[in-house]
């Protein structure tokens, strides 16, 4: 048996697993994460965060996110807020402005209170050679019938403008866009309707997970798709779990910003 400590968070319904590298008795696997992300037989989750100490004097920490299938996710915007939080609550820096490094890069946080803080996620990308190989340099495309806007936000996102979120049923419709040839690494998508210049609603469909309460970097590639198509920064996104707002810079430099709460720390034993 392996016993694993962990703290569960959450950010607008969007519910992770924060794990320190320094107290797993062993590297953490894939099979380990499906296990703690399991609904009926783990913790459950949409995710785990993995935090490491690193020698690197530029940043307070390591950050990997791992998604409930096992695989690993470049960036999440949700995830991203909760471990922010968990390293301003646990003591890892008494800084309201710092540095993590993800597999997408650095990001920036500076915290805004004790639940809030806005991140400095970098530049959207609408090209990815890795991502979304025959886009061309606006990201648009077409698949089965509807346009789509292909950002990169360090992982990738294809953002649907549609009439009714409300009115989709993404469990049917999420999985084949999720695993389209057009997108080699599989894709995040989400479905979203302009409100107004500033405002759009939005549902989520999760690569690696499904359909969630909310994502940030989902909320991030509709944003920028919706600026793109004349809407004005900040633009706040309504979703499932909440609302979050997103500035998009003339560059397509983002800054996200939404709170993120603990919900529960525990140990859990696995085989
Ligand atoms: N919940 C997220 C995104 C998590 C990663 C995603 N499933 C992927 O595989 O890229 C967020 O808040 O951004």
């Amino acid at each position: 048996m392996t016993v694993i400590a962990f703290e569960k968070w959450q950010a607008l319904g969007n519910d992770y697993l924060v794990l320190e590298e320094d107290r797993l008795p062993a590297p953490l696997t894939a099979d380990q994460v499906r296990a703690l992300c399991h609904r009926h037989f783990g913790v459950g989750a949409d995710g785990v965060l993995l935090l490491a100490r690193t020698s690197d004097a530029g940043f307070v920490a390591d950050l990997r996110i791992f998604n409930p299938d096992g695989s690993e996710a470049e960036l999440s915007g949700n995830g991203a807020r909760e471990a922010i939080m968990y390293l301003h609550r646990h003591g890892w820096t008494d800084r309201r402005q710092f540095s993590i490094r993800t597999v997408a890069g650095e990001i920036r946080p500076t915290i805004l209170d004790e639940t809030r803080c806005r991140v400095d996620m970098g530049r959207a990308k609408l090209h990815s050679a890795k991502d979304f190989p025959s886009g061309g340099p606006d990201g648009r495309g077409e698949l089965a019938g509807r346009t789509f806007q292909f950002v990169s936000i360090g992982n990738p996102q294809c953002a649907i403008a549609v009439e009714d979120p409300d009115a989709l049923d993404l469990g049917a419709i999420g999985p084949d866009i999720e695993h389209s040839p057009l997108f080699p690494n599989r894709t995040n998508v989400s479905f979203y309707a302009p409100l107004d210049e500033h405002a759009i609603r939005a549902r989520i469909f999760e690569r690696g997970v499904g359909e969630t309460l909310s994502s940030g970097t989902g909320a991030t590639g509709a944003a920028v798709a919706h600026v793109l198509r004349g809407g004005s920064s900040p633009v706040t996104v309504r979703l499932d779990g909440g609302e979050l707002e997103v500035e998009v810079e003339d560059d397509l430099h983002v800054n996200l910003t939404g709170w993120a709460l603990p919900v529960f720390r525990g140990e859990i034993d696995l085989p």
